[in-house]
């Protein structure tokens, strides 16, 4: 069930590179427990957005609060231990270290943080094969990750992120590079991450986002164009137009 606070508010959330402003007064909220979908032509700061939440760009001006804190000065990795975790287009797997001793990483890192001392063998590889199962990756635990595929170096990925736990969990074009089976075995999974957690998806598949999203931002020229729901969305004529090319 989502409650009624917020997870994740954005206000008048702005960030300019030079001239361009890539994001431009955003006010945004996120209840807990939504799957909520990012969508846009390219360009249109969905990425930059993201890396505003999760500390990656600072912003020009505007604040992000998350749980009731304001988190907007917050260094990246405190706001990982804050419980924001994220995957982005460019994969960050540790190229040479097998998959399984990828999640490890982040498996430690949760635990570590939770003061969990003591952190067993065992505990580490409960933790981390149970991360790789839920990706489908666990049968290639024990390949060095950069030898995986490009869609299985990004579920690896997902893997991370799910390995430490997060509130919210942010994923920026996920399905890309995966093949359609692998895109179904994904709505699959991130129904099942939804019910854990928060989740902001920024999609390009438009099957994807309206399987999955139950609310949906249009960006467009660093501002948003509409919100609501995939129904909605799908019917509004100025997303149509920018967008949808309809
Ligand atoms: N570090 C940067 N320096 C300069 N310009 C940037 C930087 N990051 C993003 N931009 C510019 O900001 C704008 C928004 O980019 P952003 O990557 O956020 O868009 P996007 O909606 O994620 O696009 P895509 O769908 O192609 O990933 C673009 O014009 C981009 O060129």
């Amino acid at each position: 069930m989502a409650s009624l606070t917020p997870l994740l508010i954005t206000r008048d959330l702005c960030r300019s590179f030079g001239g361009l402003r890539a994001v431009d007064q955003v006010d945004f909220s996120l209840p807990e427990g939504e799957t909520h979908a990012i969508i846009g032509p390219n360009g249109a700061g969905k990425t930059t957005f993201v890396s505003l939440i999760c500390g990656r760009v600072a912003p020009t001006s505007g604040s992000v609060v998350f749980d009731g804190t304001d988190i907007s000065r917050m260094p990246a990795h405190k706001r990982v231990r804050a419980g924001i975790a994220y995957t982005f287009q460019i994969t960050s797997v540790f190229a040479n270290l097998s998959a399984f001793d990828n999640v490890a990483l982040a498996v430690q890192r949760r635990l570590i943080d939770d003061h969990e001392r003591g952190l067993t063998s065992r505990a580490l590889v409960e933790h981390g094969m149970d991360a790789l199962h839920k990706v489908g990756l666990a049968a290639l635990a024990d390949k060095v990750a950069g030898n995986l595929s490009y869609g299985h170096q990004r579920l690896l990925e997902v893997a991370m992120g799910l390995a430490l736990k997060p509130r919210l969990l942010i994923l920026d074009e996920p399905t890309q590079g995966l093949s359609d089976s692998e895109i179904e075995n994904f709505i699959s999974l991130v129904r099942q991450i939804g019910e854990e957690a928060t989740v902001l998806l920024i999609e390009h598949n438009m099957d994807v986002v309206m399987a999955l999203a139950q609310r949906i931002t249009v960006m467009e020229q660093g501002r948003v164009l509409a919100q609501g729901g995939p129904a909605e969305i799908r019917a509004n004529p100025a997303v149509q137009q920018a967008y949808l090319g309809g």
